[in-house]
């Protein structure tokens, strides 16, 4: 009998402080390879710090990190980490095209000072055509839309060559529409077999998309199906909303 895979991302007993601010505590979770996990929690809960954890920018007091079953410095080394920002950490000012922004994820393959060679060029091509965004290579990131700005930076990690990907809030913002393209971009590298934590308060497109969802509290208190997750008595405990409020403020 052949040993189960290591978890793409683990998570174990990871406490965070900045300061007298207690932002994770003892924070526990397992995402299995080829899965879309939803990191759901309030403002303020510790998403965008589990994040910076899992990604080595932030250190953790107590606990530890491993993907693949190996420390997050080699996953960070080999660009095997994809990371897609919340939209207020970027600055959309700053005059790159889309394609430069994507070229990006390919800097780690060619080292510093090295201009991009073929193998770099068909790389950023491909994760455009990938995320529907070839005839938008040329334009300014910051004459995007927010959901083409998103999926810029899905581009930018596909490009990267990255198989673990963390999302930070990839629906603020964006339309019914984008929102829809989003998804549907995330399905098809689940299917690829890559491995998504995506970070969401919109709960109502959670069922829909994700095989697993994590509900966070500086701890984890609930990690399971999306069903599991989102019972009524946890959306109204943690949200302070009803199930059909939940759907009901779908794109609020
Ligand atoms: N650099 C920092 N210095 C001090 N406190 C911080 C810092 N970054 C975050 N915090 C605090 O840590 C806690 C967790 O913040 P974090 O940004 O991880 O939450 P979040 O769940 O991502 O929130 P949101 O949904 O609003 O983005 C909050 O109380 C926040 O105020």
């Amino acid at each position: 009998m052949s040993a189960a895979p290591a978890p793409a991302i683990e998570v174990s007993g990871v406490t965070v402080r900045y300061g007298d601010v207690l932002a994770l505590d003892g924070a526990t979770l397992d995402v299995a390879p080829g899965r879309i996990c939803a990191l759901l929690g309030t403002n303020g809960s510790g998403k965008s710090t589990l994040f910076k954890t899992i990604l080595g920018l932030v250190a953790a007091e107590r606990g530890r990190v491993r993907i693949h079953g190996g420390p997050t410095e080699a996953a960070r080394r080999t660009g095997t980490i994809g990371y897609v920002p919340q939209s207020e950490q970027v600055d959309w000012a700053f005059p790159v095209r889309v394609a430069d922004v994507v070229m990006m994820g390919r800097y780690g393959h060619m080292g510093i000072g090295r201009s991009p060679r073929r193998a770099d060029r068909d790389a950023v091509a491909r994760a455009l055509e990938r995320t529907g965004l070839s005839a938008l290579a040329g334009r300014q990131i910051g004459a995007l839309s927010g959901g083409q700005r998103k999926r810029a930076f899905v581009a930018r990690g596909i490009a990267q060559g990255a198989d673990v990907f963390l999302l930070d809030e990839p629906f603020a913002g964006v339309d019914k529409r984008s929102e829809a393209t989003i998804v549907e971009v995330l399905r098809a590298m689940r299917d690829d077999g890559h491995t998504l934590l995506v970070s969401t308060h919109d709960l109502a497109t959670v069922p829909d998309f994700c095989d697993d969802a994590v509900l966070l509290q500086r701890r984890v208190v609930a990690q399971g199906t999306p069903g599991e997750v989102l019972t009524p008595d946890r959306l109204m405990e943690a949200f302070g909303v009803a199930p059909a409020e939940a759907r009901a403020g779908e794109g609020a």
